[in-house]
């Protein structure tokens, strides 16, 4: 998931460097990449991205456009601003999740996340898209009987990335990039 608005951070945050210099979208792609799955989308205005076919409804509403144009059974989804996140863990979800999904639960936070894509999950998404429904991922879980793993609080890996401040703070060493 790379789209939305950025809003907290006032820039992409995809595109935000790691020390090295690795984008965030770079590092996403190299884990999901690593995993045994079929393919890799990024969802979002990016080049070889698959971006949002109604703009401003959330993960979900990219999660919506993405199932609309691949053919695939189920989806591993992972957010583009947890530069923490590891194999170990995404293999860990895909392991423990049965036939309704499975998801990290950190907080109200529910990412990433594993999912069969069945009707049921995509009869949610059409109405997240139509703005008839909740719009959140921890919604869609319920309602299907994921499985959720909580995590602990002082798991690093769930320190997702929103703001300058909480960017300077996890890579002081890095300048945060003025611009686009
Ligand atoms: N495709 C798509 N992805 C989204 C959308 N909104 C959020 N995401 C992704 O979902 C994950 C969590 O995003 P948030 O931090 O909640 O929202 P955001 O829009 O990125 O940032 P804020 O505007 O600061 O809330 C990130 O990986 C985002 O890239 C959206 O409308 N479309």
């Amino acid at each position: 998931m790379a789209g939305g608005r950025s809003s907290r951070m006032g820039r992409d945050k995809s595109r935000l460097p790691l020390p090295g210099g690795e984008l965030f979208l770079e590092r996403a792609i190299g884990l999901l990449r690593a995993l045994p799955l079929a393919e890799v989308f990024v969802s979002g205005n990016h080049a070889d991205g698959i971006p949002d076919l109604i703009p401003g409804r959330g993960p979900l509403g990219g999660l919506y456009s993405v199932t609309s144009v691949i053919d695939t059974g189920a989806v591993l989804v992972i957010p583009v601003d947890m530069p923490l996140l590891n194999a170990e863990l995404l293999t860990r979800l895909l392991r423990e999740g049965e036939s309704s999904g499975c998801a990290c639960y950190f907080g109200d936070f529910y990412f990433p996340f594993w999912l069969p894509l069945s009707s049921e999950v995509r009869v949610f998404l059409r109405a997240v898209v139509e703005g008839r429904g909740p719009r959140s991922v921890g919604a869609l879980l319920r309602h299907v009987g994921a499985r959720q793993l909580p995590m602990p609080a002082c798991q690093q890996v769930f320190n997702n990335i929103n703001t300058p401040a909480e960017y300077t703070a996890n890579y002081p060493q890095v300048n945060y990039p003025k611009a686009n």
